[in-house]
């Protein structure tokens, strides 16, 4: 079974996270698939707008610890390849597309998937998502842009305790943050992104691209950040917080942090 499809009706593009027994969670299979979808949505003339959307009862739990527990074992100096590889080529490919991208988002909301949800232009969450950052909570700082799409969405202070804190968040809690754009009742979510999403790829493509590209000059450059986020994690891969952390959470035990 393919880990991401795409289909195109009408100009719209839908992005299918297919992992749901897994609760979508990032492992090498969907990571790549999805940055193979989104190359090839940047590359066809015919997409006028995006739909991410994903199958099963979560969203996207962000890395697949089982996978990265196995790649800690084998080289933690490696493990953060994928970060440079996979995760920041996906983030700069999603936020590159021209035509408006719209993220439909049930379930758990959480690190990596939360750094795509982000990644888009509108979020569009039913009423009982979740969103939490999780990269603290196993030894990690951030990654996937988060460090910018927060900041940029509800302020350096409230990052700092997002990230800080893990607190997992309602819908509710991130519509009134100002980090996604809409909530709507778990029955009417899924119809509301996707007709949010049709009357775009039904829009002014032009005129959406130019506004696009004046908001995003206005930011500080996503590739910077990036960057660091990519730097700052090969050296926390090595500590022992971090592959005690990944450990206690595979076991379904509560972490013991050192602080080494
Ligand atoms: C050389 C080869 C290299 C290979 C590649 C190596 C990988 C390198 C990694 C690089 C790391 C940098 C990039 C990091 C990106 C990230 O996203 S880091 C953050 C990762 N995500 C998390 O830490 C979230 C962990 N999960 C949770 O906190 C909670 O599960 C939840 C998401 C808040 C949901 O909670 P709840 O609703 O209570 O459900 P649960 O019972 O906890 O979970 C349901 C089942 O899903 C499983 N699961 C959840 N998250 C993950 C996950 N991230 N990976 C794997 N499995 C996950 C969970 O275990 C449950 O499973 P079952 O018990 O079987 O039902």
């Amino acid at each position: 079974m393919d880990s991401a499809t795409v289909t195109v009706t009408d100009g719209l593009a839908v992005l299918t996270l297919n992992r749901p027994e897994a609760a979508n969670a990032l492992d090498l299979a969907l990571k790549a698939a999805l940055l193979d979808a989104v190359r090839a949505i940047a590359a066809d003339d015919a997409v006028r707008a995006v739909l991410i959307r994903a199958e099963g009862r979560n969203f996207c739990v962000g890395q697949d610890l089982a996978e990265h527990a196995a790649a800690l074992e084998a080289s933690p100096e490696r493990s953060m390849d994928t970060v440079a590889e996979h995760y920041n080529p996906l983030i700069s490919a999603i936020a590159g597309l021209k035509v408006p991208v719209v993220a439909a988002v049930q379930g758990a909301c959480v690190g990596a998937g939360l750094g795509i949800a982000l990644a888009a232009d509108v979020v569009i969450a039913a009423e009982s998502a979740t969103f939490a950052t999780a990269f603290t909570s196993i030894g990690l700082a951030s990654d996937s842009g988060l460090t910018r799409s927060l900041v940029d969405a509800i302020g350096a202070v409230r990052t700092r305790a997002f990230l800080l804190l893990g607190d997992r968040i309602t819908a509710a809690q991130a519509l009134d943050w100002g980090l996604i754009a809409r909530v709507a009742p778990d029955d009417e979510a899924a119809a509301t992104a996707e007709s949010a999403a049709r009357r775009l790829a039904a829009g002014p493509t032009a005129a959406f691209a130019a506004a696009k590209a004046l908001v995003a000059a206005s930011l500080p450059p996503l590739g910077d950040a990036l960057e660091r986020e990519r730097a700052a994690a090969a050296p926390l891969a090595a500590t022992a917080d971090h592959r005690g952390a990944v450990a206690a959470f595979l076991d379904k035990r509560r972490p013991a942090f050192t602080g080494e």
